[in-house]
């Protein structure tokens, strides 16, 4: 691991791009320019704030209980799922959401672009350590754009001889005012696992609105989902590419105050829509080929 001045002497950009000691001692990425402000953890490979200047606060949550620790996964931001979206999908204890939240990324390169935004990518490819957790040789890249928009491609390669199959998620988590004066458009008529109802397919009547915990993978939705944010007085757009499932999870108070990463009430201030492969839409990835997954996540604020 390079050391922050290192960071900085290799993939600093003057007054735009500059690596720092963050919280618990990690290295974090402070990112500004003419269109919004962004933080990214480097353990994790986990963008933890965005906030776009013509709007009036974080796109973001990111819990004040967050741990920032070797070993655990930072809750908030947009953490990263993979190789695996939820339980080990093998039965063998291995961490839900995969091993990439808790692990430190390295930096590829940094750039600032023409139509200047800046582009940071992090990556990861196996080692014999993840070798013994996940025998599959990989290639992980995770190319973050700071502009007006957040844009997000989590791209895995195989550079093997063997196929191998993922699935995975972008988990984000959306800062909101009220939970409860909350809607997610783009899921009409969808059909949709429901985690929190024995697992039942369901039909979304309407927009999707939270009054109790919720867990749902909704399947063969559109590229185009809108969070609807009353109280905040913003629109949140999520345009995704690569995905057929999208997640929509909140786990309400009681899960919020059993959790030791979150304050009791927590729940009311943010919404998980995850652009994910999950449930059937698993991913094959052939050798020599690569597979992306993205997120645009664009703010209309009032
Ligand atoms: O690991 P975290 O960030 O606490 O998130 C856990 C939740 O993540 C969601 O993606 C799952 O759908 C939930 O089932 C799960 O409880």
């Amino acid at each position: 691991m390079m050391s922050i001045e290192q960071l900085n002497n290799q993939h600093g950009i003057a007054g735009q791009v500059t690596f720092e000691t963050g919280e618990g001692g990690l290295p974090f990425i402070r990112v500004r320019n003419d269109k919004a402000t962004a933080l990214i953890s480097i353990y994790g490979g986990q963008v933890l704030a965005f906030h776009p200047k013509h709007t009036d606060s974080d796109l973001l949550f990111l819990s004040k209980r967050a741990y920032y620790q070797s070993g655990k996964a930072i809750k908030g931001g947009v953490p990263i799922c993979w190789p695996w979206f939820g339980p080990d999908p093998e039965g063998l204890n291995r961490p839900a959401h995969g091993f990439m939240r808790n692990r430190l990324w390295e930096v590829v390169e940094t750039a600032s672009t023409t139509e200047g935004d800046i582009c940071v990518v992090l990556g990861l490819s196996d080692t014999p350590e993840t070798q013994a957790i996940w025998p599959r040789t990989f290639v992980l890249r995770l190319e973050i754009t700071i502009g007006e928009s957040l844009n997000l491609a989590l791209v895995t390669r195989n550079p093997g001889s063997q196929e191998f199959a993922i699935t995975q998620a972008f988990h984000t988590y959306f800062s909101v005012d009220d939970i409860s004066q909350v809607k997610v458009s783009g899921l009409e008529n969808t059909q949709y696992i429901d985690k929190v109802n024995d697992n039942q397919q369901v039909n979304q009547s309407g927009a999707v609105t939270i009054h109790s915990e919720t867990d749902r993978i909704y399947l063969n939705i559109g590229n185009e989902l809108v969070i609807h944010d009353e109280a905040m007085k913003r629109r949140i757009h999520i345009i995704s590419k690569g995905n057929r499932t999208a997640v929509v999870w909140n786990p309400w108070a009681k899960i919020s105050a059993e959790m030791a990463d979150l304050q009791d009430d927590d729940y009311l201030r943010f919404i998980c829509v995850e652009t994910t492969n999950a449930a059937t839409d698993f991913i094959n990835i052939q050798p020599g080929s690569e597979f992306r997954l993205v997120a645009n996540y664009r703010v209309e604020q009032d």
